[in-house]
């Protein structure tokens, strides 16, 4: 217990739950005021992010505080209590977009350096790579990850199932990945009996020796792994799979994570454009190469470089990419109206979202013309690709979900400490020579070693001791809480999930698993085995590696509640703070558009809602504070009203948006607040808030709704303008005052 005032710190971010955040933020902080809760707010959204980092670039009153570096070091402390909203995790494109808004707004930032040639711009570039991707959340999550539907979610959507594409036995949706030569194919892994610093050497085939990386250091107990992937198998794989998607008749779709991993990806994605368009690239290898194409950041780095070309070089180059669509397969398109296709911006296709948004809509995805085709879904490494077949076959034979009667798959995922692959950045490697990558201790032993040829893919992850001994800590704990099984997704096939089951095996006996029913299954076993429970409305828990971890935590909570935004999903810390995460999705870029176009933001911050109670909650036990815990309480009670009377934010435009849901919540809240009897204080003091809202309620529904239906203006994507922003998100007047009245 702490004497410490009690603080919230509630995340800024990107997009749609930034824009949320202008309308809720307020009614937050007015009720958790009225009992001595403080919420402050942080800033780590990417034109954050990017502000802070070149401070010597900036006017003085433009610098702004390292938010995320300062909540990375509150995360390690027990008084922790952040509320993290989903953030963007930049992919090139988006980090350019972002820099040249933030200039146009006068910041005089430096442009990113593609090419680095000075020591200033290395200097540069290797500032912004840090930025990129998903350089957020593994700062953060200084704790494994609980997520599961709360029950209020699950029987919502019972009541509301919403609506699931029916599968079809004989679809031809499939997933293709390579057979051989992938991360899969190559993984090694060791634990260490002692502590110790290693080296990542390259040596070359004629003994040149290069340093990768050194004075790496691990500590006793902890797991590494390595593996590579060849890029002459991926190559010969991609076009056997253009081939295969063209003679099959479906469209031909890449799914990867390119914002998370963020080094290995974008060059898997970078050889897929290549091979897809193959002729177009022999034949303008040379002008791409002047006009400083690099397709790692998508199709889209191609067109839009051709612009610095005379018309008729464009024209013909034009043409010949049309040539090329002619003679290949049809390709899966984002936005269809626009002619954006799977293949332009490796952002806009996220593995996690993407698999399950296609398995929702009877394993389809969008063609050129707007229609819904079966697809071929390319997932080059076979790590974690066979959950999504399996899926796929379980619908096939089955017929889609149903969220009336499914169960649930909530999830304990390892992710402490930059486990797994969050900790692989700094260790994956473009290979510039053929020859050996060898992991080598402090006595000059090799620990795991690979033979690679130039251009393969070589990464290395680490997980140490202590969160695994957590994971299954969290494994046992919500086992029991629940009465659910749990099943550890590990594949004694891979060296390091080998090496996990030796852990798993070792640390379980440590809690008492007595009547627990747990087991241990390769993950396609284990999608099979869950698939068949939740169509019988069973629960399983999955206890995962960090990538099933966000895979799963968007697959099953798509398909049984509709959006993996209602999710609740917690990051215990592991020195005794709370990290409540709002949702298990992403910023929904679409959001902005729709909002800005038409005046409605289709967001739904239940994911908010859920986080901020939890974090009340924590905050009450931690602090000993009667007031926080009420407030905690009472919100759920408010959320559950707010399930039950239907008022998340309609998809169109007229009707209640993510603003006026907000009303609601508060109406709702403060309802409870005034209801209950443990506090009179609170009592006393929300019941003419509560009434007043009450009897205002069709005038403000009518205030929000009356303001929808044309553009509105926040003067900036990636850095909203505050007043703007501000107004366009509260426009009820009438509800600003009563708000007011609880200052
Ligand atoms: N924790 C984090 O910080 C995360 C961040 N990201 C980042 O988010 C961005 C977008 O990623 P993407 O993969 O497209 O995922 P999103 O989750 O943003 O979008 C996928 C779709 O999910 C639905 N959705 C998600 N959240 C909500 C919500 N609160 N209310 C209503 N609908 C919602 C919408 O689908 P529909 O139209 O079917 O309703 C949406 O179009 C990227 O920059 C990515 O890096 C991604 C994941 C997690
Ligand atoms: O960190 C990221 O980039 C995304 C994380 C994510 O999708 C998740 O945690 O579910
Ligand atoms: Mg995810």
């Amino acid at each position: 217990m702490s004497d410490q005032t009690p603080k919230i710190l509630y995340t800024l971010t990107d997009e749609a739950p930034a824009l949320a955040t202008y309308s809720l933020l307020p009614i937050v902080q007015a009720f958790t005021k009225s009992a001595g809760v403080q919420v402050e707010t942080r800033d780590i959204s990417l034109s954050g992010r990017i502000i802070s980092t070149f401070p010597e670039y900036l006017k003085p009153e433009q610098i702004i505080n390292d938010d995320l570096a300062e909540l990375g070091k509150i995360a390690t402390t027990p008084e922790a209590n952040i509320v993290k909203l989903p953030n963007i995790s930049a992919s090139v494109p988006q980090l350019k977009a972002a820099i040249k808004e933030l200039q146009a707004q006068g910041y005089a930032l430096p442009d990113y350096p593609e090419e680095p040639k000075t020591e200033e711009e290395k200097n540069i570039k290797s500032k912004y790579d840090k930025i990129k991707g998903s350089a957020v959340n593994p700062v953060l999550r200084e704790g494994n990850s609980d997520r599961r539907a709360p029950l209020a979610v699950k029987n919502y959507a019972k009541k509301h199932p919403h609506s699931m594409g029916k599968w079809a036995s004989d679809s031809k949706s499939h997933v293709d990945s390579m057979t051989e030569g992938d991360f899969y194919g190559s993984e090694k892994s060791v634990t260490l009996d002692s502590e110790t610093t290693v080296s990542i050497e390259l040596v070359g085939k004629d003994g040149k020796k290069e340093t990768l990386k050194s004075g790496l250091k691990l500590s006793e107990g902890e797991v590494i792994d390595a593996s590579a992937l060849s890029i002459s198998a991926l190559k010969a794989f991609l076009k056997k799979a253009k081939a295969d998607a063209k003679a099959k008749g479906v469209l031909f779709s890449l799914h990867l994570k390119a914002t998370m991993m963020k080094v290995s990806d974008p060059i898997i994605f970078g050889h897929a454009v290549k091979v897809f368009f193959e002729p177009v690239f022999a034949k303008h290898a040379a002008t791409f190469e002047s006009i400083g194409v690099d397709v790692n950041n998508g199709f889209g780095d191609l067109l839009a470089n051709l612009e610095k070309l005379d018309a008729d070089k464009k024209a013909e180059i034009l043409s010949d990419i049309d040539d090329c669509y002619a003679e290949s397969p049809e390709v899966a398109m984002v936005n269809s109206d626009k002619g954006i296709t799977n293949l332009h911006v490796p952002s806009d296709v996220i593995i996690d979202a993407s698999m399950p948004a296609m398995i929702r809509s009877s394993g389809k995805m969008w063609d050129k013309g707007g229609k819904l085709q079966d697809t071929k879904a390319v997932i080059p490494d076979r790590s974690y690709a066979g959950v999504y077949q399996a899926t796929i076959d379980f619908c096939k034979e089955n017929g889609a979900f149903d969220p009336a009667t499914m169960g649930s798959v909530p999830n304990v995922g390892l992710m402490a400490q930059k486990a797994e692959e969050y900790g692989s950045h700094d260790k994956t490697f473009e290979i510039p020579f053929a020859g050996k990558v060898n992991v080598v201790n402090a006595a000059g032993k090799v620990l795991l070693s690979h033979e690679v040829e130039a251009g393969d893919i070589w990464r290395m992850c680490q997980t140490k001791d202590a969160p695994i001994q957590d994971w299954v800590k969290l494994a046992v704990t919500r086992a029991r809480l629940s009465g659910t099984p749990a099943v550890f997704w590990l594949d004694p096939l891979r060296s390091h999930d080998a090496e996990l089951i030796k852990k798993v095996e070792k640390y379980l006996p440590n809690h008492d698993t007595a009547s627990l029913e747990i087991h241990i299954m390769p993950p396609v076993e284990a999608t099979i085995f869950s698939c068949q429970r939740i169509k019988e409305g069973k629960n399983t828990i999955s206890v995962t590696g960090n990538v099933l971890r966000d895979y799963l935590t968007d697959l099953f909570p798509i398909l049984e509640v509709g959006t993996s935004a209602k999710m609740l999903s917690i990051v215990p810390l592991m020195n005794g703070g709370g990290l409540f995460e709002t949702g298990a999705g992403g910023s929904a870029p679409k959001h902005v558009e729709q909002f800005t176009q038409e005046g409605h933001l289709r967001w739904d911050s239940l994911g908010e809602f859920l986080a901020l109670a939890v974090s009340l909650e924590h905050l009450g036990q931690t602090f000993n504070n009667p007031e926080a815990l009420l407030l905690g309480e009472t919100l759920d009670t408010a959320t559950g009203k707010f399930l039950d009377n239907d008022k998340s934010p309609a998809r169109v435009v007229g009707k209640l948006d993510n603003r006026g849901g907000h009303f609601y919540l508060a109406l709702y809240w403060a309802e409870a607040l005034a209801a209950q009897t443990k506090n009179a204080g609170l009592q006393a003091k929300f019941a003419p808030i509560a009434k007043a809202l009450a009897e205002n309620e069709d005038k403000i529904v009518e205030e929000y709704n009356s303001s929808q239906g044309k553009p509105v203006d926040i003067g900036g994507y990636f850095r909203p303008d505050v007043a703007k922003t501000a107004k366009a998100m509260l426009p009820s007047e009438t509800f600003n005052e009563i708000l007011a009245k609880l200052a």
